[in-house]
C-alpha cells in the first residue's frame, strides 16, 4: 500500500523513530544455572555490544570480527535502569507532544521474557516499578490539571490483536470480533472500538484493569505468562483553546501504547497444535511489521501496510504523522545470543524509519467539538426556555413590578418556577373560597390552574434534566488551572519547555551522532577495502615470489635438459660416426671382399625386419634360385647303389648272393696340408684399410691401387707366405673357404 499522504501528514518535517533498547537483568534461574551474560550496554556512549557465547565459536573478539557486534541507539538501558530515567528520558517528551495535538505511538519489540510487560506496564501498585502507560496516566492528567487556558477530553480504548483478529478489551461482549474500516481523510480505525472518558488517573487506570482482565494471555515452554497478542492501549486527549480570532480551536493527540507479542522464532517455543497457528498468526504481523520496517528503510513505494492487522494500525506510526519510538527489549543471557542478535538488527534498521509528524488541528470528527456544541445548545435552549418563563412571569406580575430578568441564572429560573408554584396555590386557595362563583365556573377554574402547574413541572423537569446533561457533560471536559497558584504553574510550564527544548536539542545530537557513526561505518568501510587491497597486493607478491622461485628452479632444470641433451647428442654424433666408419668398413669389405654375384644374391635376400627393426637373410629354402637339385640315381634312389648292395637289397639279383664280401673301414690317406697360422690380414692390407679409415668422410680402397703404388716390392713377395698380397688372392681365399 502506498504511505498515507492525508492531509493531517502534509507539510510535517521529517523525524526518525527513536530507537530505545533495554536489557532485563539475569533471572535468578539463569543465575542459579550459570548463565553467561553476553550483552554490553554503554550508557555513555548509547551503545550495545553483543557477544557470540564462548561455547558456540571461536574465542576471537575483535571489533571487526563476526564474534562482538556493536550497535547505537537513542538510548541504552542497562540491567540497573529505573521505570522512572526510562520514561523521563524517553516517554515524557513524546507524552507532551501528543498534548500539544501530536499522535505519538510507543511500542515495545522484542523476544518472550525480556521485559516488554515490565517496560510498558510495569507493576502498578508499585510507584517505583510502574511502567511507561500508567506514568504517561498521571502525566497527562498532571499536566492538564496545570493549564490555565485549555480544555480538555480525555478519553481511552484498549484493543488487543490476537490471531489476526481484533478484540475490544472494554466491550462487554468479549466475543464480537472487529473491523478496520478506512477513511480517506482520517486514515485507518477500528469500527465499533469502544473508548472510556476519563477525568483523572483512577478512571484511566480502572480502564486498564478492566481490559486488562479481559486480555488473553497463555503459556507457552519458553514463559508460562509470555503474552501471545498484541496490546494496544489508546489515549486520546483532545484540546481546545480559544485563538486570537476569538474562536475556540481544536487539537488532538493520539497516543498509541503497544506491548506487542514475543518475537522470538517459533521453533524455539516448541509450538504446535492451535498454538503453531498462534504462533504463525503473531509471527505474521511481526514479520510484516518487518517487512514494513524494511520497505520504508529502502524507500520503496510500496509499504505492505496492508498485510496485517497490526501494520495497518500502525499504519500512521511507522512513515506516517506520528511521533514513534521502538522499544527494544533483549535478554542478557547466552541462550537469548541469537535471539537478541535479530532484536538488535531489527531495530538497528528501525532507527532510520522517517516520519513526518504534525499538529491535528481542527479535525472534523473531535468529540471535544461535538460536546461544547451540545452544551452550547442545552445552554440556549435553557437560556430561551427562561426568557419564555420571564414573559410569562411578566405576563403574570399583577403587581407590575417589572424585574430584571436579563441576568438571572439557573437558580432565579428555579425561583421563578418555584413562585409561580406558590402562586398558583395560592390562587387555587383563593377560588375555593370565592363565594360570588357556582361550582361549574369554580371547577373550570381549578382545571385551569391545575393545567398551569403541571405545565410549571414539566418546565421543572426539562430544565433539571437539560442541567444535569450539561453537568455531566461538563463534567467530562477538564479545565485546569482552578486550584494551581499561577506562578508556580507558569514556573513549571516554562521548566517543561524548557526540558523539552533540552530533548530536542539531545534528539538533535543523536541524529548528528547517528550520522557521525554512519560516516565512520563508511569510513571503516573504506578502509577494509585498503586493507583488503593491500592483502591482494600482498598475496599476488607472495604468489609472485613463489611462480619466480619455481621459474628459477625450472631454469636450472632446463639447463640441466640443454647439458644433458648436449652430450647424449654428442654421444649419439659420435656412436653415429663409429657406425659410419663400420658401415665404411663393412661397404669396404663387401666391395672388396666379397664376389659380385654373392653380393648381389645377398642383396636378394636381405630384408628389413619390422619386429626386430633390423635386417636379416631371409631362409635359402625360400629362395627362388637355389641350387640344382641333386642327381638322383638311375632307379630313383637318392645316391647310386653297388651291385652287390643292390643284391642284397633286391631278391631278384641273385648272383652275389653266395659271395662272402667283408665290409671293411676305408684307409684315410695321411694329411698333406698344414692350418694356417700366419696373420688373417697382411700388414700391407692392414694398413692400406687403417689409412682408409683415417678420412671418415671418404674412404679410399682399392687394392690395386695399393697394389700399383707398393708395384714390385709386392710381386717379389712370396706368394705363399700366408698373406693374401693379391686381391685376387682374396677372391681365391673367399672361394676357398666357401
Ligand atoms: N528491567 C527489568 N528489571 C527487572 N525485572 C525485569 C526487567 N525486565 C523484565 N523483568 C522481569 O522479567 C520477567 C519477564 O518480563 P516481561 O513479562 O515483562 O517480559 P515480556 O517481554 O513482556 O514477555 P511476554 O512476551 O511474555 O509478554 C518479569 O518477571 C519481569 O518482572
Amino acid at each position: 500500500m502506498p504511505r498515507p499522504s492525508t492531509a493531517s501528514n502534509k507539510g510535517g518535517k521529517d523525524e526518525s523513530v527513536q530507537v530505545v533498547v533495554r536489557c532485563r537483568p539475569m533471572s535468578e534461574k539463569e543465575q542459579d544455572s550459570g548463565c553467561e551474560r553476553v550483552v554490553d550496554i554503554d550508557g555513555q556512549r548509547k551503545q550495545v555490544t553483543l557477544r557470540r557465547p564462548r561455547n558456540e565459536g571461536s574465542q576471537r573478539m575483535s571489533s571487526s570480527g563476526e564474534d562482538v557486534h556493536n550497535f547505537y541507539f537513542d538510548y541504552v538501558y542497562d540491567w540497573n535502569s529505573k521505570q522512572k530515567d526510562v520514561y523521563e528520558q524517553t516517554a515524557r517528551a513524546l507524552v507532551d507532544f501528543v498534548l500539544e495535538g501530536f499522535n505519538g505511538t510507543i511500542f515495545a519489540y522484542g523476544q518472550t521474557g525480556t521485559g516488554k510487560t515490565f517496560t510498558m506496564e510495569g507493576i502498578r501498585s508499585q510507584p517505583d516499578l510502574r511502567g511507561i502507560i500508567p506514568s504517561s496516566f498521571a502525566h497527562i492528567f498532571d499536566s492538564i490539571s496545570r493549564s490555565t487556558s485549555r480544555q480538555f477530553l480525555v478519553r481511552a480504548s484498549y484493543l488487543e490483536i490476537y490471531n489476526e483478529s481484533i478484540r475490544d478489551l472494554l466491550s462487554r461482549d468479549q466475543n464480537k470480533r472487529l473491523q478496520l474500516q478506512e477513511h480517506p481523510k482520517e486514515g485507518v480505525h477500528v469500527h465499533d472500538l469502544s473508548s472510556f472518558i476519563t477525568k483523572n488517573s483512577p478512571e484511566i487506570e480502572h480502564v486498564m484493569t478492566t481490559g486488562n482482565l479481559n486480555r488473553s494471555t497463555g503459556a507457552t515452554n519458553m514463559n508460562e505468562h509470555s503474552s501471545r497478542s498484541h496490546a494496544i492501549f489508546v489515549i486520546t486527549v483532545e484540546s481546545s483553546e480559544i485563538g486570537a480570532d476569538g474562536k475556540p480551536h481544536i487539537r488532538v493527540g493520539k497516543l498509541n501504547l503497544v506491548d506487542l507479542a514475543g518475537s522470538e522464532r517459533q521453533a524455539k517455543t516448541g509450538s504446535t497444535g492451535d498454538r503453531f497457528k498462534e504462533a504463525t498468526n503473531i509471527n505474521l504481523s511481526l514479520s510484516v511489521l518487518g517487512n514494513v520496517i524494511s520497505a520504508l528503510v529502502d524507500g520503496n513505494s510500496h509499504v505492505p501496510y496492508r498485510d496485517s492487522k497490526l501494520t495497518r494500525l500502525l499504519q500512521n506510526s511507522l512513515g506516517g504523522n506520528s511521533k514513534t519510538i521502538m522499544i527494544a527489549t533483549v535478554g542478557p543471557a547466552n541462550y537469548n545470543y541469537e535471539e537478541s542478535l535479530t532484536t538488535l538488527r531489527y531495530a538497528n534498521r528501525a532507527k532510520n524509519i522517517k516520519n513526518q509528524p504534525r499538529i491535528n488541528e481542527d479535525p472534523k470528527d473531535a468529540l471535544l467539538r461535538k460536546f461544547q456544541e451540545e452544551i452550547a445548545r442545552l445552554k440556549d435552549r435553557l437560556e430561551n426556555k427562561g426568557k419564555g418563563g420571564r414573559k410569562s412571569r411578566r405576563h403574570k406580575n399583577r403587581d407590575g413590578t417589572e424585574m430584571d430578568n436579563e441576568a438571572s441564572d439557573q437558580d432565579d429560573e428555579e425561583l421563578f418556577l418555584k413562585e409561580q408554584q406558590d402562586k398558583l396555590n395560592e390562587d387555587k386557595r383563593t377560588i375555593m373560597h370565592k363565594k360570588n362563583i357556582n361550582e361549574t365556573e369554580r371547577e373550570a377554574m381549578l382545571r385551569q390552574l391545575e393545567e398551569q402547574k403541571k405545565e410549571i413541572e414539566r418546565e421543572q423537569d426539562d430544565r433539571r434534566k437539560m442541567q444535569h446533561k450539561i453537568l455531566e457533560m461538563e463534567s467530562k471536559l477538564i479545565t485546569g488551572g482552578k486550584d494551581i497558584i499561577t506562578h508556580t504553574s507558569e514556573q513549571e510550564q516554562s521548566l517543561r519547555q524548557k526540558r523539552r527544548q533540552i530533548a530536542e536539542v539531545e534528539r538533535r545530537n543523536r541524529e548528528a551522532q547517528q550520522q557521525l557513526q554512519q560516516r565512520e561505518e563508511e569510513r571503516q568501510s573504506m578502509n577494509e577495502t585498503y586493507t583488503s587491497i593491500k592483502e591482494e597486493v600482498e598475496d599476488k607478491r607472495a604468489k609472485r615470489d613463489k611462480l619466480s622461485k619455481s621459474l628459477k628452479k625450472l631454469d636450472a632444470k632446463k639447463q640441466d635438459i640443454i647439458e644433458k641433451h648436449r652430450s647424449a647428442r654428442e654421444e649419439l654424433e659420435a656412436e653415429q660416426r663409429e657406425i659410419q666408419k663400420q658401415s665404411k668398413l663393412f661397404q669396404l669389405i663387401i666391395e672388396n671382399f666379397i664376389p659380385v654375384d654373392e653380393r648381389e644374391r645377398l642383396l636378394k635376400r636381405i630384408q628389413f625386419d619390422e619386429q626386430q627393426n633390423c635386417f636379416t637373410l631371409k631362409e635359402l629354402s625360400k629362395q627362388a634360385d637355389q641350387m640344382a637339385s641333386r642327381p638322383l640315381s638311375a632307379n630313383g634312389d637318392r645316391r647310386s647303389a653297388s651291385v652287390y648292395a643292390q643284391g642284397t637289397t633286391i631278391p631278384e639279383i641273385a648272383r652275389f648272393k653266395d659271395e662272402n664280401v667283408i665290409l671293411l673301414q676305408l684307409d684315410f690317406p695321411s694329411r698333406t696340408t698344414r692350418d694356417y697360422e700366419g696373420p688373417m690380414v697382411s700388414p700391407m692390407i692392414q694398413a692400406a684399410i687403417e689409412n682408409a679409415m683415417k678420412d671418415e668422410e671418404h674412404i679410399e680402397l682399392d687394392a690395386n691401387t695399393i697394389l700399383s703404388k707398393k708395384g714390385t716390392k709386392k710381386k717379389k713377395s712370396n706368394p705363399n707366405n700366408g698373406g693374401y698380397g693379391d686381391i685376387q688372392t682374396g677372391r681365391g681365399m673367399n672361394s676357398a673357404r666357401r
